[in-house]
């Protein structure tokens, strides 16, 4: 892909965010990564997001080498790039302090799969990370915060699961486009506020069965998803 459309195109992920109440002031972040070349697309650093634009983009390699060096990349790039260089069918990250996706992460409180607008996303629990240790936070924050996300994920398909709570701090929510790295981060807010309220009447509320938790997935997900088709 062009450099251009992929600064474009992140810009625009970024902005969506602001636009879809995911964040406020200048929290989150947004990335894009062009497989091809390897070069990734992200956020500046603390730019205020109604100056943003698309040469603010800061571009560099899976090594987190800068290809340009105008502004500051976010300083959530190195979590960014453990999760493009772990998670291989990833094509876009979002990170954002969304209200009640936040509150689930702060509470360090798992999303179970409390209903068919989970399922139809999310191919099970949205889990929440372990807490990083005294030694991971002095010398490798950004970088740790990355590493237990994918710990998280050991086992798991994480496009079936595309987002992690991060104990203590928020969610990152991915997608194989930047267009469903929005998409997942939107629905991941709406059903961590339905699961908060689930669970506060209800606050011994289950999973729906695995059938139902498949059926509506896997409609919409896969290589059998029927959404769309006559
Ligand atoms: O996680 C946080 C703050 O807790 C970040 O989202 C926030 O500060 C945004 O930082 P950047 O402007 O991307 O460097």
């Amino acid at each position: 892909m062009n450099l251009d459309t992929l600064k474009a195109n992140v810009l625009n992920a970024n902005l969506a965010t602001v636009r879809h109440g995911l964040v406020k002031a200048t929290f989150g972040n947004a990335s894009g990564i062009d497989r091809e070349s390897g070069l990734i697309a992200i956020k500046p650093s603390g730019v205020p997001y109604e100056d943003m634009t698309a040469d603010h983009m800061v571009v560099c390699d899976l090594d987190g080498r800068s290809q340009t060096n105008l502004y500051r990349p976010s300083s959530d790039l190195e979590t960014h790039l453990a999760l493009y260089r772990a998670f291989d069918g990833v094509g876009a990250i979002i990170h954002t302090h969304s209200t009640f996706a936040t509150i689930m992460a702060q509470a360090r409180h798992p999303i179970i799969s409390l209903g068919t607008t989970h399922a139809d996303y999310f191919h099970g629990t949205i889990p929440v990370t372990r807490n990083l240790t005294p030694e991971e936070i002095k010398s490798r924050y950004v970088a740790a915060t990355g590493d237990v996300i994918v710990e998280a994920f050991e086992g798991r398909d994480p496009l079936e699961v595309p987002a992690a709570l991060v104990a203590g701090h928020g969610p990152f929510v991915w997608g194989d486009t930047l267009e469903s790295a929005v998409l997942n981060a939107m629905i991941l807010e709406e059903v961590a506020k339905m699961a908060w309220h689930t669970l506060t009447i209800s606050p011994s509320a289950s999973p729906i069965s695995q059938d139902l938790q498949d059926r509506h997935y896997l409609r919409k997900h896969g290589e059998n998803a029927t959404y769309g088709q006559n």
